[in-house]
């Protein structure tokens, strides 16, 4: 779907890109993961032609990149950055509506999509349709970022850091959602991330950079359980298969027992439920109608190390 051949990318002397091949299939969420400056935005916009390639090859669903106009590869793919980047003087509609009109769509069916796009990020078209985006919060521009890059229906989205400038509840509310946008959508989407549990929460696949080139690559449980130098296994830090928790949603693996105190949101992941039950001091902590047992937890840790 997306391949990456030898791809180089100088910027006056510095070399920030040296030479690097992956392959994304179709449908993926490919993550790329690294401390700031090893080059994933760059690989980004490498992709979508905002940044000219110093030697490689970039092929977008099987032509190379510099086969298509650059405008007409722009629209192939959605864009989402961390400033989400929406026309200050557009109101959500007509940012949502960008690409399409760019598409010369008809206006019904504009309008239509940018109602359905504005109910798939769970927002209500009829209070935030009109409203500009310094009237949003943060987490709302996002979710609008997300509606716009979506409206044209796009095979691929390129997301840079799509939620770091949100709050933490809000990122995660706002990662679980995405999440099951793209369960039901299938894109194929390139992910850029320094946050290791975003990564592991989101990532199909995790490619991990360091200094412009890439260091590993693989399944969140073979970069964790299998990193393959010093590198790796710090930035995943002394926890490993802890942090592979972040992965697993407290509802796949609750129990009826019941259990005393505040209960946990049945989506809370299982990280969130041990830290709570070492906080609580408890081996069992409350779910809406259930509870989750360590027991339960120590089942997956041990199953996912095998
Ligand atoms: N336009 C530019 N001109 C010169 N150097 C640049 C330019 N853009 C990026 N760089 C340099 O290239 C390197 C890689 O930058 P890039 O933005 O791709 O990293 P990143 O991994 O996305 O970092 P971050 O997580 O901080 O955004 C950095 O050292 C950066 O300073």
């Amino acid at each position: 779907m997306i391949r990456l051949v030898d791809v180089v990318k100088n910027y006056e002397g510095y070399e920030a890109v040296k030479g690097i091949s992956f392959h994304v299939n179709e449908g993926e969420l490919y993550v790329l993961l690294g401390p700031s400056g090893c080059g994933k935005s760059t690989t980004l916009r490498l992709i979508n032609r905002m940044v000219d390639r110093t030697s490689g090859d970039i092929y977008v669903e099987g032509e190379h990149v510099d086969s298509f106009q650059v405008e007409t590869l722009r629209k192939k793919m959605g864009y989402v950055i961390q400033s989400t980047g929406l026309f200050p003087h557009m109101n959500v509609e007509d940012n949502i509506a960008t690409v399409p009109l760019l598409l010369k769509w008809d206006a019904e069916r504009i309008k239509k999509r940018g109602r359905e796009m504005l109910e798939l990020v769970g927002l209500d078209p009829k209070i935030y349709g009109k409203k500009l985006p310094k009237e949003l919060s943060g987490g709302e521009a996002q979710r609008v970022g997300v509606a716009r890059a979506l409206a044209s229906d796009p095979h691929i989205l390129l997301m840079d850091e799509p939620f770091g400038a949100v709050d933490p509840i809000s990122r995660l509310r706002l990662q679980n959602e995405f999440k099951e946008i793209q369960r039901k959508l299938k894109k194929t989407v390139i992910f850029v991330t320094h946050d290791v549990e975003e990564a592991l929460l989101l990532g199909d696949k995790i490619c991990i950079m360091r200094d412009g080139e890439i260091v590993q690559e693989g399944t969140p449980e073979e970069v964790i359980l299998k990193p393959e130098d010093a590198f790796v296994q710090d930035f995943f830090g002394k926890e490993g298969a802890l942090s592979l928790l972040t992965r697993f949603k407290a509802r796949e693996y609750k129990e009826t027992e019941k259990a005393e105190g505040e209960p946990l949101s049945d989506d809370a992941s299982l990280k969130e439920a041990l830290s709570e039950m070492i906080l609580r001091g408890v081996d069992r902590v409350p779910l809406e109608k259930g509870s989750l047992s360590l027991q339960g937890i120590m089942e997956v840790i041990r199953r996912e190390h095998k």
